[in-house]
């Protein structure tokens, strides 16, 4: 769940950053995505709010959910049997898509939306198609990478660093 939520950091979503991270059952990771416009359609340049009264002007229409990109990005033959780690609870539209891949598990951890039809259909789709779902419960509330005592303990020295790859050229 915490390589999900550091894959959402990467959304330009200024509202709800998404990040999504599929295991096999061996628990090894086989696809990682967040919500982002599709390839080629540049973030500065597509729309991010969602209130409009011209839906064309809303990000709804072309933002790719995190779970359709993490299935995409599958560096594996297929995600057959796979869990999905998701920020939000999967839509309806991605659940049609955990459905189809194969997937047999969500761990999910927000559940903002669970009164939305989409989300209500999500649920409806995923028990029929015998999905499980659970909630995740962080075993500790903060997991923090920080660099300057990765420095310390490692030695390392940005600056030398980027010395040393210019130099290399
Ligand atoms: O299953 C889902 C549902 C939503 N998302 C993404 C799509 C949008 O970028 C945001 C939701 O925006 P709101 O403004 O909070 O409606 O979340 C997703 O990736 N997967
Ligand atoms: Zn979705």
């Amino acid at each position: 769940m915490a390589t999900a939520f550091l894959s959402a950091q990467r959304s330009k979503d200024p509202r709800t950053q998404v990040g999504a991270c599929i295991v096999n059952e061996e628990n090894k990771i086989v696809g990682i995505g967040y919500n982002g416009m599709p390839v080629g359609c540049h973030d500065d340049e597509m729309p991010w709010g969602r209130d409009s009264d011209n839906i064309l002007e809303t990000k709804q229409l072309y933002v790719c959910h995190a779970e359709l990109n993490a299935v995409l990005n599958k560096n594996s033959a297929d995600v057959k049997n796979c869990t999905i780690y998701v920020a939000l609870f999967p839509c309806n539209e991605c659940a049609k898509v955990v459905i189809q891949s194969g997937i047999k598990e969500v761990v999910y951890y927000s559940d903002k939306y669970k009164d939305k039809p989409e989300f209500v259909a999500s649920k409806k789709m995923l028990d029929m198609a015998g999905v499980k779902y659970r909630q995740h419960i962080p075993k500790q509330k903060q997991i923090l990478i920080d660099f300057t005592a990765i420095d310390a303990m490692t030695g390392t020295n940005v600056k030398e660093v980027l010395k040393a790859d210019q130099t290399s050229f």
